[in-house]
């Protein structure tokens, strides 16, 4: 016990001599930095990462973080006491795995205004309006259990004052967020930024997928600036308000209950391809010290909104530091995978993201792209086969065309093929494969990023989604008039028995 003293002792003084390091460094800080350079590259998920502002809005500073303080230097509980000016939003329970520690401590500014904990705030209030089209829990009074393959047309642009909490709404998705267990399946589609009010998801973990329009996300940690091209994640009870750069905007999100996204295993790959971990950008701190009176946190519990009044901004956060945190990635950067000789990969090759279940090797949800890449396959029907499969496939295009698409998947559209539907290439491209012959040298997809979230659970489908406007009815038509191509020879028999 003595021993387990000294040891929080020495951790301390650590932590004190940080803190002092700190503000020696701010002294030296003399440039202005843009938004676009305020994401720092780390290793998150090995290490951790920190951040500090050093108190001038916009005037900020990195330094690397040390080693020792990387890893938790404290066990949970003293997190909480440790400095007046410390928050820590944990991710971890209490008999946690050490290994499996997400954690997460946020220095508040104790100068000029008081000390400012997101705990002081109005009680929460059911939000109106609500948004009844997001929900949490998939069962018959929300959704419907449906085999058949569903396409639908990019959403309009939204035609009344709409922002990204207003504009989400559920497509699929299977699960319970209370029982921690599952997923759901978002689009959104917005016009206007979110005014002096914060998002906070209570139920699960966001990857945002944008398809149209930049987005400014200012979280607790920072602010990200996410481009179509880019994803964000934003875990599960972050704060964060949702600018848009561009009006309108739209795009696809992907909200996992009870686990996390991380890289997948490498395997037989080895140590070089798919997304880097470098490649993964964290936010700098970045804080606003103003009164907000009136200002709003909007909470999603249970899929429903509920609205808390405070009179400060959430984003009072000078440093941080931890491996549990918003951060995003540019899928220009990720090095795809493929056959070199014969034969079509499966899609999970070039998995970005994966939420894994407790059953090793099956996925809650994966994220995986088709991006740009050379195909060289020799003797082998090249675009994706046809199938039929354990695991649903959603599938959305940021921007280009699909290769298994000739028509009628559009940027900004989505498919969902659910577990063991039949789908494949349509028509069209099928037959301009089988046109160019078995002989054709290699060739390079360019101009497109098509993505997945495939699950291991099979989606319910939202009321919404099956009554949409725009819904693709016509979609079982883009496989009508395939035909065989067989001829059968001699040599067909020649390997009977
Ligand atoms: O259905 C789809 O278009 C996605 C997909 C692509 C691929 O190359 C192989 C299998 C698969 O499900
Ligand atoms: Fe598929």
């Amino acid at each position: 016990m003595r021993k387990a003293n000294r040891k929080l002792e020495s951790e301390r003084n650590r932590a004190a001599k940080f803190k002092r390091r700190t503000k020696s460094d701010a002294k030296q800080v003399k440039n202005e930095e843009k938004i676009t350079n305020e994401c720092e590259s780390t290793e998150k998920e090995e290490e951790g990462a920190c951040s500090v502002n050093h108190g001038q809005t916009n005037r900020r500073r990195r330094f690397q973080l040390p080693f020792w303080l990387r890893k938790p230097p404290f066990i949970r509980s003293s997190c909480r006491s440790f400095a007046g000016g410390a928050e820590q939003p944990s991710h971890m329970p209490l008999r946690s795995l050490r290994r499996a520690n997400l954690w997460h401590l946020l220095h508040l500014p104790s100068q000029p205004q008081p000390l400012q904990p997101s705990v002081t705030h109005q009680p929460f209030q059911p939000r109106v309006p609500g948004n009844k089209r997001i929900f949490s829990e998939f069962n018959n009074s929300n959704s419907s259990a449906n085999p058949t393959q569903l396409r639908w047309k990019p959403m309009d642009a939204p035609d009344s004052p709409t922002d990204f909490i207003d504009g989400l709404s559920t497509v699929c998705g299977s699960g319970s967020s209370f029982m921690r267990h599952g997923y759901a399946i978002h689009m959104y589609a917005a016009n206007k930024s979110m005014e002096n009010c914060a998002f906070c998801n209570a139920d699960g973990d966001f990857l945002i997928v944008p398809q149209q329009g930049r987005l400014l996300i200012t979280t607790e940690c920072g602010r990200l600036k996410v481009s179509p091209g880019e994803i964000a994640i934003l875990p599960q009870g972050f704060r964060f308000s949702v600018n848009l750069l561009d009006s309108p905007s739209r795009g696809y999100v992907a909200e996992i209950f009870g686990t996390h996204f991380q890289l997948p295993d490498l395997g037989p790959i080895g140590a070089n391809g798919l997304a880097a971990p470098r490649d993964f950008l964290v936010p700098t701190a970045w804080f606003e010290n103003k009164s907000y009176p009136g200002y709003t946190v909007v909470q999603k519990f249970g899929g429903e909104l509920f609205a808390a009044v405070q009179d400060f901004s959430p984003f009072n956060v000078v440093a941080w530091h931890g491996n549990y945190c918003p951060y995003k990635y540019d899928l220009s950067k990720f090095c795809p995978y493929n056959t070199v000789l014969f034969d079509h990969s499966d899609p999970s090759i070039n998995t970005v993201l994966t939420a894994p279940t407790d059953k090793p090797g099956v996925a809650l949800l994966d994220f995986v792209i088709f991006p740009p890449r050379w195909l060289v396959a020799e003797h082998t029907f090249r675009p994706p086969y046809y199938h039929r499969n354990c695991m649903s496939e959603f599938m959305g295009l940021i921007h280009g065309g699909y290769e298994a698409k000739a028509d009628g998947f559009l940027p900004g559209g989505a498919s969902l093929h659910n577990c063991m539907t039949p789908h494949g290439p349509d028509t069209k491209s099928y037959e301009a494969t089988i046109d160019r012959g078995n002989d054709i040298g290699p060739s390079k997809i360019t101009d497109t990023m098509a993505f997945m979230f495939e699950s291991s659970l099979i989606p319910r489908i939202s009321q919404w989604a099956l009554e949409s406007p725009f819904l693709d009815q016509d979609y079982y038509q883009c496989w009508i008039g395939l035909r065989s191509h067989f001829t059968e020879t001699e040599t067909c028999h020649e390997n009977q028995p």
